[in-house]
């Protein structure tokens, strides 16, 4: 059941020539592609291909070096970032960690209601958390505490969902129920984008395939992307990731 009943006013994703890197050095160089609302999408590659790159750059948090990241702008994004970085020690309880996902309803000088505590309640439900409101963050599993991650973006309620490596190190009954979590924003019209590095994965879960590797970023249904499931070696072994020197002339 969702815990919200706004209208989705979500947006196709627009990547015009886009190139992203550090340090004028692409790692993603002049990729053109569209992501319609609703889509489930895998980023793939090898290591250093520059998956978490674009995640943050639809994050919003890397500025492009040269080209248009458009429809983004106006909705609502949440972000996962890779081995999300939380201080477990950190004196709060499970609650109100997955109270912050509530952060664009109660804002800065709002009340935290009865009725937004029900919310964390019934976001630790759906992740199988009931109960364990008053935890200390210290005292939970990996795996639990990314289903109080998934808690937390479940209440941000946004258009645009950006996982980075969200199963990574997570056990496999997690995963499971993570991924179930997915295909339900899916199927409420949101987007979502995860990096990934599980290949069958993908093709288990993902319609749509974004695979990076040098600094080309090819996109479409995930079996023309990557072959077909069992495919070996994986699409990129052939080609070592790099990056490419961005020429200032060329993006002047
Ligand atoms: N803050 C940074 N400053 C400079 N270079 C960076 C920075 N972050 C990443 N890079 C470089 O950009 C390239 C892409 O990194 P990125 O983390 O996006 O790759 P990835 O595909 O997510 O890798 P992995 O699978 O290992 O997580 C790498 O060569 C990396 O060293």
């Amino acid at each position: 059941m969702p815990l919200f009943n706004e209208p989705n006013t979500a947006q196709p994703i627009e990547l015009h020539k886009l190139t992203l890197g550090y340090d004028n050095q692409a790692t993603v160089r002049e990729a053109s592609l569209r992501i319609d609302t609703g889509s489930l999408v895998a980023v793939v590659g090898p290591n250093g291909a520059g998956k978490s790159t674009l995640i943050r750059a639809l994050a919003g948090e890397l500025q492009p070096i040269s080209g248009r990241l458009t429809g983004l702008a106006g909705q609502r994004i949440a972000c996962l970032p890779q081995r999300a970085a939380l201080d477990r020690s950190f004196p709060i309880d499970l609650r109100d960690m997955v109270a912050m996902g509530l952060w664009h309803r109660v804002g800065a000088l709002g009340r935290f209601t009865a009725a937004h505590r029900l919310l964390c309640t019934e976001a630790l439900a759906q992740v199988g958390l009931e109960g364990l409101e008053k935890r200390a963050l210290d005292t939970l599993s990996g795996g639990q505490l990314q289903r109080a991650l998934f808690a937390r973006l479940i209440l941000q309620d946004a258009q645009v969902v950006l996982l980075d490596e969200p199963f990574a190190a997570v056990d496999n009954r997690t995963t499971t129920d993570l991924l179930a979590l997915l295909h339900h924003w899916q199927g409420e019209g949101k987007t979502v984008v995860a990096a990934l590095h599980d290949l069958s994965q993908v093709h288990r879960h993902f319609p749509l395939t974004l695979s990076l590797s040098r600094a080309q970023a090819t996109f479409g249904p995930t079996d023309r992307v990557l072959g077909a499931p069992n495919r070996t070696p994986t699409p990129w072994l052939d080609h070592p990731a790099e990056t490419e020197a961005v020429s200032g002339e060329a993006f002047a």
